[in-house]
């Protein structure tokens, strides 16, 4: 059982309308602990008609939320944030268990949770219109901001609790409602968040969490005309579909999807920071990261020293139960991502690929796997294209700046990049030629509140988090006023 200080953070039921409530039908998903194997208890399984009610809910609760100044939605959702750091130890200990992340990272990410709903309970005040000069005499021209309505939000498994509040903060700031759909694997950080949010006086509807079939309540979630916005993190393929099913009654939508994150090391890099940003952006949350680096470009000159250091770092490494104080590298979420990584390592060795660190199934067993760096990559395997999502760095070797310019962007992804260099201008030019929404220039860690977060290409559609994560919820609306005389 989980030792937890607040115990009533716990709860495996579904929040809907303000209401602890259970599936129609009664059933349950069982939910696991990927470090033990063992089950951490059940979460009703909802589908389409409770998802509606979800939905009608927010639809009902939308008039008075949206009535309410943008000054008193922020003293909640301000609440709300607060609670979040003051029970960010039971936080972190729930996501752990469920999510297999090493406890200081749990931590971090409620940290990094409780910041989307403090910046956005301030930036709701900011929400401008414009004064248009008129080209018309006798005519004004004004345009005001309103909230988009009834959102719908689903979010992954790789950050429970951010993945939500990066997405509700601003949404409530903005004065809409929103239900969201968690991932199966992680639902008890988005069902303590609900506790956390009703103890902050967010009122009945305005926030609901459903969970169960994916299908059947994305499916309701996309096609209910109640809803006008659907933001989603998540894989690729899953974002195209959902787009696909918001064409009928033309949602607007946020994507959030995969990566293919390159990360450039030139001969002219500091080596060590290299090796400490290529440590951070590899192997958080145990490679488990959409801005994880998935290709590692470094430039022939340096090749080697490069190899050899980053090995050596990775190998001392600390794999195990994320709940222990000492783990660095947590379990997979699942058996499917451990063979997904076992595939890819597979298929590059096959094509000529050597292990320099790692490489197996980890001793524990269960879903653990060795942090692993690859030499002697190339563009003709199958981690070079998809996103591996797992702890294995795979070296490729280039000459020039033009191949590795080349090399980063052959991809239909364009979420991060990553690259090391001491030279301003060569800074300026690949900053400018690589094709990603996100580039960390000497350094491995992009993610921030204040920052735009979003890709381009097949990466998805929309901004989150910083002053433009607002715009997502809002509407534009202009107005045309005549007969000033
Ligand atoms: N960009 C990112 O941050 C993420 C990328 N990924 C990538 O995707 C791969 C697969 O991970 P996976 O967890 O399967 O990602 P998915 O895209 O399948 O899951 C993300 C969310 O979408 C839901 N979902 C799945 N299918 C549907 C559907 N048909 N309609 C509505 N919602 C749906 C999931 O629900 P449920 O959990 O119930 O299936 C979950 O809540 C990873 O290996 C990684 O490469 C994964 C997670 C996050
Ligand atoms: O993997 C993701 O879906 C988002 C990464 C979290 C972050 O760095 O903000």
């Amino acid at each position: 059982m989980l030792k937890l200080k607040d115990k009533g953070l716990f709860h495996q039921l579904c929040f809907i309308n303000g209401a602890w409530t259970g599936a129609d039908s009664g059933e349950t998903v069982d939910v696991m602990n990927p470090a033990t194997g063992e089950k951490l208890g059940t979460v009703p399984k909802m589908g389409g008609a409770e998802a509606r009610r979800a939905i009608e809910a927010a639809h009902a609760a939308l008039p008075s939320w949206r009535a309410r100044t943008a000054q008193e939605r922020s003293v909640i959702i301000r609440r709300w944030a607060d609670l979040l750091l003051e029970h960010q130890d039971d936080l972190a200990v729930l996501m752990t268990a469920e999510q297999g992340k090493p406890l200081a990272e749990a931590r971090g990410e409620t940290v990094y949770a409780a910041s989307f709903l403090e910046w956005f309970a301030e930036e709701g005040k900011r929400v401008y219109g414009d004064v248009i000069p008129s080209d018309q005499a006798g005519k004004r021209i004004v345009v005001l901001k309103e909230p988009v309505g009834v959102c719908a939000a689903i979010t992954p498994w790789n950050f429970p609790s951010a993945m939500i509040t990066r997405k509700v903060g601003p949404a409530l700031a903005a004065g809409c409602t929103i239900v969201v759909k968690p991932a199966t694997a992680t639902p008890y950080s988005a069902l303590a968040l609900a506790v956390l949010a009703q103890r902050a006086g967010v009122p009945e509807g305005v926030f609901s969490v459903v969970t169960g079939s994916a299908a059947a309540i994305g499916g309701e979630m996309t096609g209910n005309p109640l809803v006008r916005k659907l933001t989603f993190t998540g894989s690729t393929e899953v974002g195209k579909k959902l787009m696909a099913q918001c064409a009928g009654t033309v949602k607007k939508v946020s994507l959030e999807l995969g990566g293919n994150a390159p990360f450039i090391v030139f001969d002219d890099a500091d080596l060590d920071a290299a090796v400490e940003g290529a440590l951070i952006s590899k192997y958080r949350n145990t490679g488990q990261t959409c801005v994880c680096t998935n290709r590692f470009l470094v430039q022939e000159g340096i090749y080697d020293r490069f190899a050899e250091k980053l090995a050596q770092s990775v190998a001392q490494l600390k794999v195990g139960d994320g709940l222990k104080g000492e783990t660095q590298q947590g379990p997979l979420i699942d058996m499917a991502a451990v063979e997904k990584v076992e595939e890819h390592i597979g298929d590059a060795l096959s094509k000529g690929a050597r292990v320099v660190t790692g490489g197996n199934r980890h001793a524990l067993g269960g879903c653990f796997f060795e942090p692993t760096v690859l030499a002697g990559v190339t563009p003709e395997m199958h981690i070079a294209r998809e996103e591996t999502f797992g702890p294995v760095a795979p070296l490729f070797r280039f000459s020039t700046e033009e191949e590795a310019v080349r090399l980063a962007n052959d991809t239909e992804f364009g979420l991060c990049a990553y690259f090391y260099s001491r030279d301003v201008t060569r800074v300026w030019r690949v900053a400018e030629a690589i094709e990603s929404g996100i580039i960390g220039i000497n350094t491995g860690l992009i993610s921030t509140v204040v920052a735009p977060f979003g890709g381009i290409k097949e990466s998805g559609i929309g901004r989150e988090g910083s002053r433009y994560g607002i715009e997502e919820f809002l509407e534009i609306k202009y107005l045309c006023i005549g007969g000033i005389r």
